[in-house]
C-alpha cells in the first residue's frame, strides 16, 4: 500500500505548472487553460463511468487516477486548493448525504 497522497500530487501539479518544461503534460495544460481543462476533465468523468459499467477494476483503477489528476491540475487553474474540498467534505460528515442535499442552494435545473 502506497503512503502517496493527493496532498502529494497537488505539491508535484504546482510544482510542474510553474516549470514551463515543454515535456510536462501538466505545463501543457495550463497553457491551454480551464476550458480545455474542464473539457479534459469531463473526458476522463465519461471514460471511469465507461470503465465501472463494462470494464474491469484495473481500468476503473487507471480511469480513476486520470479523473482525480485532471481534477487537482483544475483546481490549481481556479486557484483552489485541495485543503479547501477536503474542509468541505470535512463539514458534510456531520450529517446525512441526503440531509447535506436538502440544504444545499436551489441551483437552475433542480
Ligand atoms: N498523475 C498524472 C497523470 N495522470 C494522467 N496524466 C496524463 O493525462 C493524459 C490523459 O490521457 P489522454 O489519453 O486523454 O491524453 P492525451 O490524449 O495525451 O491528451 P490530449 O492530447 O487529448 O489533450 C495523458 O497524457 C496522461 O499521461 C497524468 N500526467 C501527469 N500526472 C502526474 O503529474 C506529474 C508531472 O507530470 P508532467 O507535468 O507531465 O511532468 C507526473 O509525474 C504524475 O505524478
Amino acid at each position: 500500500m502506497s503512503d502517496f497522497t493527493l496532498e502529494d500530487l497537488e505539491t508535484i501539479v504546482a510544482a510542474r505548472s510553474r516549470s514551463g518544461d515543454a515535456a510536462s503534460y501538466t505545463a501543457t495544460l495550463m497553457r491551454k487553460g480551464i476550458g480545455h481543462t474542464a473539457k479534459k476533465l469531463g473526458e476522463e468523468a465519461v471514460e471511469t463511468i465507461i470503465a465501472a459499467t463494462s470494464e474491469d477494476a484495473a481500468r476503473l483503477t487507471s480511469e480513476s487516477a486520470d479523473l482525480l489528476y485532471h481534477l487537482l491540475v483544475l483546481l490549481h487553474l481556479k486557484q483552489v486548493p485541495l485543503s479547501a474540498v477536503m474542509a468541505e467534505l470535512a463539514r458534510r460528515t456531520a450529517q446525512t448525504g441526503l440531509e447535506e442535499k436538502a440544504g444545499r442552494p436551489k441551483q437552475a435545473g433542480d
